[in-house]
């Protein structure tokens, strides 16, 4: 297992917001992690990069324990987060968010470049000189998601990876992370978007109140509609 999620728990002062996450992701696959709102998807991946302290339990990372380990230590273990809301630096071009935190810490061979970004994103290249907050919604989840890339992960993190984007951009996001997954990443996913994620996640893990209580592949979850109404409402 890349990723060994085990018994985490964590709190926001006396407030418990997870108690006892369990799950697992594998090299090379997609999982989502799906539930409503506030069931602690974000509390879950900020505890995975170190933002949230963790108070109990453990992550592996391919054998690593994260618990305890600062972000920057973790992101150098070769985890990208794109995080919900972007954090797109509003005062820097296109080009200085690319590179304000590339790194290739692995020493990860053919590593991500400026070029390579564009290629997955064409429409990031025609604004690169533009500022951060002038970027449309859409420009600035692919510059999230292009950011993330340049410092070269194994396993890229995106939460709500397409929060209030059109239809047609989603696609965009969509097909660009089938691509990176194509070529070997491994990809974990909160969203909204049941559809496009049963088309593109191997496996789902539905957060209720701060634990995991279901998982499965696509299929399995296409074919329970009692589950998807009780945990996902629809
Ligand atoms: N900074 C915080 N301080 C206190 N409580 C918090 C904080 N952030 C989240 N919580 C609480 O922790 C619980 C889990 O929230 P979390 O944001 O992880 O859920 P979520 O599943 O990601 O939902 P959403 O999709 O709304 O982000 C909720 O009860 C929430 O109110």
């Amino acid at each position: 297992m890349m990723l060994q999620v085990r018994d985490l728990t964590a709190h926001y002062g006396t407030s418990q917001a997870l108690f006892g996450m369990d799950f697992a992701l594998q090299a090379g696959q997609v999982a989502t992690l799906l539930g409503r709102n506030g069931m602690g998807k974000t509390t879950t991946i900020h505890a995975i990069m170190g933002i949230v302290k963790a108070s109990g339990g453990s992550i592996l990372f391919d054998g690593q324990e994260l618990v305890g380990r600062p972000s920057f230590r973790t992101a150098n273990l070769g985890i990208g987060l794109v995080p919900e809301g972007r954090q797109i630096f509003p005062n820097l071009t296109l080009m200085e968010n690319l590179v304000a935190t590339a790194s290739n810490h692995l020493g990860q061979a053919d590593p991500w470049s400026v070029e390579k970004v564009f290629a997955l994103f064409p429409e990031l290249e025609t604004r690169v000189g533009s500022m951060g907050n002038l970027l449309s919604g859409g420009e600035q989840q692919m510059l999230a998601i292009g950011r993330a890339l340049m410092t070269n992960p194994r396993l890229l993190i995106l939460d709500e990876a397409t929060e209030g984007l059109a239809p047609l951009v989603r696609q965009k996001i969509w097909a660009a992370l089938a691509r990176i997954r194509a070529e070997g990443m491994s990809i974990l996913v909160v969203d909204k978007n049941l559809a496009d994620l049963l088309r593109i996640a191997d496996r789902h893990f539905i957060v209720q109140r701060g634990r995991v209580a279901w998982s499965g592949t696509s299929l399995e979850l296409q074919a329970d509609a009692a589950v998807r109404a009780q945990y996902l409402g629809f």
